[in-house]
């Protein structure tokens, strides 16, 4: 209720740009100056060998480069330090960067490193509804991965698929029987309907404007994650206002159709009936909801974007994929060719979508390994304790670059080349694509055959080809930017793509 009221209020606000601004700024100027001349619990000297060394720089100099520079600011400051693990301060916070092949080991496995309060308070780009989505108690949130968990049995999942592969058809219909498309706009778009479907309701998931009004509010999410509002959270600047309301939308959208759903009396095959005949507390439902097509929208369509545009470069590739679609689909449809690529493909049972498919899961794992920027984040939420004989104190923030081991040469020589052909080293934790430790993706065997079922039709689909401003295949072509940590996106335009139908679909 509180949120609601704050909510109104934000709205009669917002209609008043000019007053709201300075409203706003200047006591966030004011708060922000305050922050930044107290002294900060970094400045406390512990001279001892275990203390991890401190970046010499003041607290409110790592704010910017650790938000909008990430991957340039971790390495360059390991470089700097000289050392696998440093301390640096976000504003009053300490956060411990760790690097190196013990360093990760132990990051993976310490019990007091928390996922959830880690990830919180240093990434900010999720829903803010504190109870729904932020600030989850752990009963609810170990709830939403026992469900999300039933989402993905194989029977679910099974059935799941052709509707998968019917949304993204549908999708595909609207692209025509060709034209020009940038990799990193369509396919994001296309990989959110496909995580709605898997992951919310149909009555969401069948309103193709509904789908994109939600896609446009979680955009909105990731930009108006700035750094005053990841710390601090509680402030009323602009971006936590403008996260605020989009949060709030989101919240009108899903909660509306639980409601519906639950009004008409109606039972559905998806993963909100799942959530409903669980007997789940609204809040649970509306948690998973929110929570996780963030998780999933966002990974498995930057990951899409990136298999593709890798494919789209690497033609040896793109071949040996469409081999191996075309024996799958021979290998377990027995339906006649002239049947829809659609409809072959939902013939293929899931064990051999899982099975059978060496191509795609070697592609899959290295385009994870070349452009996911991710840096995992932790808090010590138990007492102190040792990353490589480095102390970590009981309330600090640690974080791990995944650059440390996936663009590491002695590991993966000539590291920003995508290779799926790579031989796999044995060394523990020398790849992280899906976590490790106690850790671990929690819906990678949807994001999996996602990725698998939607490549697929695209490759069956569409015969295409990269091509610059002028219709020329491109002569050089940017590698994925770590410093955008949330979609590793290259320049926009850069991966456009020329494409034409492989055969005419007649019910165009
Ligand atoms: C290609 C797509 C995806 C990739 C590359 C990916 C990758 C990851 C990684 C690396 C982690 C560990 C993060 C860390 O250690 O800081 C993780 C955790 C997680 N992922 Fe994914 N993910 C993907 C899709 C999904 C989807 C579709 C869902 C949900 C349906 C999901 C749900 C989760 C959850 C709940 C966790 C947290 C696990 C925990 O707290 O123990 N992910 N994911």
């Amino acid at each position: 209720m509180l949120i609601i009221g704050f909510l109104a209020l934000c709205r009669s606000f917002l209609a008043e740009r000019a007053t709201t601004s300075v409203a706003i700024t200047v006591p966030s100027v004011v708060v922000l100056l305050l922050l930044w001349l107290r002294p900060t619990d970094g400045d406390d000297s512990d001279d001892s060998e275990a203390t991890p060394i401190k970046l010499p720089e003041w607290g409110i100099l790592t704010i910017k480069p650790f938000f909008r520079t990430r991957f340039d600011f971790l390495s360059s400051s390991f470089e700097l330090c000289g050392k696998s693990i440093f301390q640096f301060n976000l504003l009053r916070n300490t956060v411990i960067a760790v690097s190196g092949e013990v360093g990760r080991k132990d990051f993976f496995t310490s019990k007091g490193l928390d996922i959830n309060e880690g990830f919180a308070f240093l990434s900010g780009a999720i829903p803010m509804l504190p109870g729904v989505t932020s600030d989850l108690q752990a009963r609810r949130i170990s709830m939403i991965h026992k469900r999300l968990s039933t989402a993905q049995n194989s029977d679910h999942l099974s059935r799941l698929l052709p509707r998968i592969l019917a949304d993204s058809t549908g999708i595909m219909r609207t692209w025509g029987n060709s034209g020009t498309l940038d990799l990193f706009d369509s396919v994001p778009k296309l990989f959110f309907q496909t995580t709605v479907r898997a992951l919310a309701a149909t009555e969401i998931a069948d309103d193709a404007a509904l789908v994109a009004r939600l896609k446009e509010l979680y955009d909105r999410l990731d930009e108006t994650t700035t750094p005053t509002c990841v710390l601090l959270p509680w402030f009323p600047s602009p971006s936590m206002l403008g996260k605020l309301l989009a949060s709030k939308r989101i919240y009108d959208i899903v909660n509306h159709a639980i409601e519906l759903r639950i009004q008409s009396g109606r039972h559905g095959d998806d993963t909100l009936q799942i959530l409903l005949d669980s007997g789940d507390d609204r809040m649970v439902v509306l948690g998973f909801i929110m929570g996780l097509l963030v998780a999933g929208a966002r990974s498995t369509g930057t990951t899409a974007s990136w298999l593709l545009a890798f494919l789209e470069s690497h033609p040896e590739w793109k071949y040996k994929a469409i081999a191996e679609v075309e024996q799958l689909v021979s290998d377990h449809s027995s339906l006649p060719l002239s049947n829809s690529h659609e409809t072959q493909l939902s013939a293929v049972p899931i064990e051999a979508w899982e099975g059978n498919m060496p191509v795609f899961d070697a592609m899959i794992r290295e385009t994870l390994r070349v452009a996911q920027p991710h840096t995992a984040m932790r808090r010590n939420i138990g007492p102190d304790t040792y990353i490589n004989g480095a102390r970590i104190p009981s309330g600090a923030y640690v974080v791990y670059p995944f650059s440390d081991v996936h663009l590491n040469s002695a590991l993966y020589p000539d590291p920003w080349r995508w290779d799926p052909a790579r031989s796999e080293s044995k060394m523990p934790f020398s790849y992280v694509g899906w976590g490790g430790g106690k850790t671990v993706c929690l819906g990678q065997r949807l994001a999996k055959l996602e990725l698998k079922t939607v490549i697929s039709l695209y490759l069956l689909e569409f015969k295409s080809d990269l091509v610059d401003g002028s219709g020329r295949r491109p002569d050089s072509l940017p590698r994925p930017n770590w410093n955008d940590a949330l979609t590793c996106k290259p320049p926009s335009g850069s991966y456009m793509v020329e494409y034409s139908r492989r055969k005419t679909d007649f019910s165009l």
